[in-house]
């Protein structure tokens, strides 16, 4: 029988790296013990025969693929509670580690909701007794849960949940009600067929009072015939783009009761009699959004990760094409065209990955914090989740096209596994928040920071250059710190850009609401470049923080990664650099010139601008991708994808 044997191109490649893989591997696990403990849980469910399918999934039925995915779900969560009770730790089920296994099977798992939101708002948004009673058995999986606050009719406004739980005093009881067809919940995980209890987010009512949206457990289906309990209504809602058996559902109440203490109480309560005790904010509420939102940045360096090794592989042992008569045809990783799509994709993953762990650490310190009563951190931490889980998952998924892209016919074949990848990144950008509605939130903290800026006053840290960025250095050095100071005045001249914006509209009549909305195009990007300086400054600042602990050799390999970041970035936004000029003589401020006419900041006039400042920066452009292009072929003798 012909043994599988590695491609011989492939082989050569991965004998030219110039740095210790494992030391490498170490890095990207965040350490040897992350790298055993990732070992230990793949060595675990690699060998299981029941996970690997002999026919391809597209091939089975609708029913058929959810059976095959509950299967799959059931053997990892089984070997997942062997290697919890081994160790005696729930490091295991940490969601990160529980995502990780789950996605090891190829199909989305039907108990995704339940390691990713369920067991996370337990957590975090139920009391110590609540606790008590509900969290081992969620971890046992002895009941299987989902997080149901999206209705047909809303999932960005929240405020707007039609939902209603009204307190009952007479029988101390919560009735759940599902008002009219859009209330009906619609999209939850798990809500198909699998789950038994769910967290649903309702608008609380007691005393004839609405208190706002708050989450309550609900059990929804018989724990011993699986059956929905009676005023209950529960289904699947058909076909997606991708995501086949994440089972998501629908769900709608008819005056279904449950009792006062199902209400998650760690932050609101509603006494016996009633009466409603507010939280210290009713933000906390949307606790487990921003866990995931946190958690969602390294998860799209993941599935970019996994996107990008199967470009450079396929890149590695493809040949194609003559370029030179009678000569072989070059493996297309020659071809600098080739180099230039798939090189950012790698270098996004570190970037991305880095970044996850730098705002992971953020999000950690703020929940110490909240512990203690300590609101300061979290409008920051809310904009920071939000405009990074928007711009990560839009980047990983625009990437993970362009890899599949990059690999030409064969990247098509769901054998490839970039449908799968693709259908999943694709659903990160709208699920948690959609991609626009997060860098709106964004943007109304950004406009609060270009106030204080003004004012002086002493900003939080992501902002802080806003005050100082007049005191940038005049000179324009070809380094990666000048390239974050200017994407820093980028992001300050794009901030000013919309505030001014705002600020016209009002002058010209319009109440804010209305002149936030005129400005909304010119918003959404002061957050897309704010959010863009952090992930350059940030990468940069972790590859110069861990290169001193690490061999020269792989120090230097991902510096290069970190400066094919800048570069890139550099050239995607030249017409945003070309905008920032310094002003020579008098003033050291970098100066946002808006080339939009004073008189009109309408979109028309703006994209007519933006193509004016698109022609002019040109030539900027074609001298840096000149720069970026030798250094992608110098890389590309020395740049090692021996790793992939
Ligand atoms: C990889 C593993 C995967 C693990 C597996 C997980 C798989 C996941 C599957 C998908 C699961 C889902 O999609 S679950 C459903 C996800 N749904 C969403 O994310 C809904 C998105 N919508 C929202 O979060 C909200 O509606 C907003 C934030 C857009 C608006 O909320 P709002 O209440 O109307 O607030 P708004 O008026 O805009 O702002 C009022 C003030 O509140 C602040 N504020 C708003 N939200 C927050 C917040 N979360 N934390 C702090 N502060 C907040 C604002 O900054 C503002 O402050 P100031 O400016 O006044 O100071
Ligand atoms: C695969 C998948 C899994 C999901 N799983 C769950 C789950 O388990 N539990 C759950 O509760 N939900 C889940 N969701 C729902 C998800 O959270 C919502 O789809 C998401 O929050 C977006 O809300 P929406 O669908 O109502 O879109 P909308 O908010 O209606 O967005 C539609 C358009 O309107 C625009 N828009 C909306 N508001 C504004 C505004 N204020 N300003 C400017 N533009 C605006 C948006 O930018 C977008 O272009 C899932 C969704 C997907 C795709």
């Amino acid at each position: 029988m012909a043994v599988n044997k590695v491609n011989e191109d492939l082989l050569r490649e991965r004998a030219r790296y110039t740095f210790n893989i494992e030391e490498l591997t170490n890095f990207i696990d965040g350490g040897e013990e992350g790298t055993r403990n990732r070992r230990e849980v793949e060595d675990m469910v690699i060998h299981v025969k029941e996970l690997h399918d002999e026919v391809p999934e597209d091939y089975l039925s609708h029913k058929e693929r959810y059976e095959n995915a509950v299967k799959k779900g059931c053997i990892l969560i089984d070997l997942l509670k062997e290697h919890v009770l081994r160790h005696s730790s729930f490091d295991a089920y940490k969601p990160s580690n529980m995502y990780r296994v789950l996605s090891m099977a190829k199909e989305v798992s039907p108990v995704l909701l339940h390691m990713g939101m369920f067991v996370p708002t337990i957590f975090g948004q139920a009391s110590a007794e609540q606790q008590e009673e509900w969290l081992h058995k969620a971890l046992m999986l002895e009941i299987i849960g989902t997080y149901a606050q999206t209705e047909l009719g809303h999932g960005t406004f929240l405020r707007g949940l039609e939902t209603t739980a009204t307190y009952d005093p007479s029988t101390e009881e919560f009735v759940l009600h599902s008002p009219t067809l859009t209330s009906y919940k619609w999209w939850p995980g798990g809500l198909g067929q699998t789950a038994n209890h769910c967290i649903v987010v309702a608008q609380l009512y007691s005393r004839e009072k609405c208190y706002g949206v708050h989450a309550f457990l609900v059990q929804i289906r018989d724990s011993e015939t699986h059956m929905p309990l009676p005023g209950i209504k529960v289904g699947d809602i058909g076909p997606k783009l991708g995501f086949q058996t994440a089972n998501n559902g629908f769900l709608g109440f008819d005056h279904f009761r449950i009792p006062r203490k199902n209400m998650l109480m760690r932050n609101a309560q509603v006494l016996k009699d009633g009466r409603y005790v507010k939280s210290k904010s009713d933000k906390l509420t949307y606790g487990t959004m921003m866990l995931v939102r946190v958690m969602i940045v390294s998860d799209a360096a993941y599935e970019l990760s996994r996107a990008a090794t199967i470009a450079a592989r396929y890149s590695a042992v493809r040949r194609q094409s003559m370029p030179r008569p009678g000569q072989p045809e070059p493996q297309i990783l020659d071809y600098v065209t080739q180099q230039h799509k798939v090189f950012i994709a790698i270098a996004t993953s570190h970037a991305l990955r880095l970044t996850g762990g730098w705002l992971w650490d953020a999000y950690s310190s703020l929940t110490h914090d909240l512990d203690q009563g300590n609101l300061d951190q979290l409008p920051e931490l809310h904009a920071l989740a939000c405009c990074l889980k928007a711009i990560s998952s839009r980047d990983s998924n625009s990437l993970v096209e362009q890899c599949r892209m990059s690999c030409g016919g064969h990247g098509y074949m769901s054998s490839s596994n970039f449908p799968t990848i693709y259908g999943a990144t694709a659903a990160t950008v709208t699920y948690e928040g959609e991609y626009t509605v997060m860098l709106l939130q964004t943007a109304r903290y950004l406009m609060k920071a270009w106030k204080e800026a003004l004012g002086g006053i002493v900003l939080t840290p992501t902002v802080a250059y806003m005050v100082t960025y007049n005191k940038a250095k005049p000179a324009w050095v070809n380094t990666p710190e000048a390239i974050i100071q200017g994407f820093h005045a980028v992001a300050v001249g794009k901030v000013k850009e919309a505030a001014d914006g705002i600020e016209y509209h009002q002058n010209s009549g319009k109440d804010y609401e209305d002149a936030w909305n005129a400005a909304s195009v010119m918003l959404v990007k002061a957050s897309e470049c704010y959010c863009r300086a952090i992930i350059c400054e940030t990468f940069w600042k972790e590859i110069q923080k861990h290169s001193r602990s690490m061999s020269r050799n792989l120090a230097v390999v991902l510096q290069q990664l970190s400066e094919l970041y800048l570069s890139y970035w550099v050239l995607e936004r030249s017409g945003d650099f070309f905008q920032v000029r310094t002003v020579p003589l008098t003033r050291t401020k970098f100066e946002f010139v808006s080339f939009a006419s004073p008189k009109c900041h309408c979109q028309m006039c703006t994209g007519f601008v933006a193509h004016i400042t698109s022609v002019v920066v040109l030539a900027v452009q074609v001298s840096i991708q000149n720069l970026t292009l030798t250094f992608c072929t110098r890389k590309r003798n020395e740049f090692d994808i021996g790793s992939c």
